[in-house]
């Protein structure tokens, strides 16, 4: 990790040691503190990174958040809640990865999800976060959905896992999160 210097590090600091953040300062790294607390740190980073990459010119794909589960109910909330807001800061898509999972945000449409067969036999899902879903079609999973209706206090679709297709397909007519196993 000695080798490894962030071009940028933001947030609020809470949780920062100062000597960490001038070690880092003196070894180049941006430095942009934003200690607004209405919105997360992620949510401002997001912000912070897309303005970055913007100010120097640099193109990227897309972001991939690693994020650390620690326990707080709120953080895993609260950063799939920026998963929502992301399309309102950035164009890009956004893959928040966690543990041995990865989860993203679908929109409104049809959609090809590729599969490499090394996953096969791990779990995904498709989580109908903030609001029902009440058309949901699939192919490529083992419990495959047809025209159903995923809600909370309904069914949401969790411990799911694929069929053995190198393609799963999803329709949704509402924003619908997927989430599935990456390799150890
Ligand atoms: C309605 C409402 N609830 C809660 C908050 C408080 N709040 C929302 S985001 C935020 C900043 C969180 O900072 P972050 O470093 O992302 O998380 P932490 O580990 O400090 O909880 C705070 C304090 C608020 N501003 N408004
Ligand atoms: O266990 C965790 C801890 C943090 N996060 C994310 O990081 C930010 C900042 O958290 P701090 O506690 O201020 O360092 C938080 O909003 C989460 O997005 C997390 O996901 N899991």
């Amino acid at each position: 990790m000695a080798n490894c210097i962030p071009h940028l590090i933001t947030g609020d600091f809470d949780s920062l040691d100062f000597s960490l953040q001038e070690f880092y300062r003196k070894k180049g790294s941006q430095i942009i503190h934003t200690p607004d607390q209405n919105e997360t740190d992620f949510t401002k980073s997001l912000r912070e990174s897309t303005n970055f990459l913007r100010e120097k010119n640099i193109s990227a794909d897309s972001f991939l958040i690693v994020c650390r589960n620690g326990g707080r109910m709120d953080h895993i909330l609260s950063n799939l809640n920026t998963l929502y807001l992301a399309k309102n800061i950035t164009c890009l898509p956004v893959f928040l990865f966690s543990g041995d999972s990865i989860i993203w945000l679908l929109d409104e449409g049809q959609h090809k999800i590729h599969v490499p067969p090394s996953v096969h036999h791990l779990h995904c899902g498709l989580i109908p976060l903030g609001e029902p879903c009440h058309h949901v079609t699939t192919t490529g999973l083992k419990w495959n959905l047809r025209n159903d209706r995923l809600n909370f206090g309904g069914l949401i679709c969790t411990s799911n896992t694929f069929s053995g297709l190198e393609v799963v397909t999803v329709e949704t007519e509402r924003k619908l999160l997927w989430t599935m196993g990456t390799e150890e």
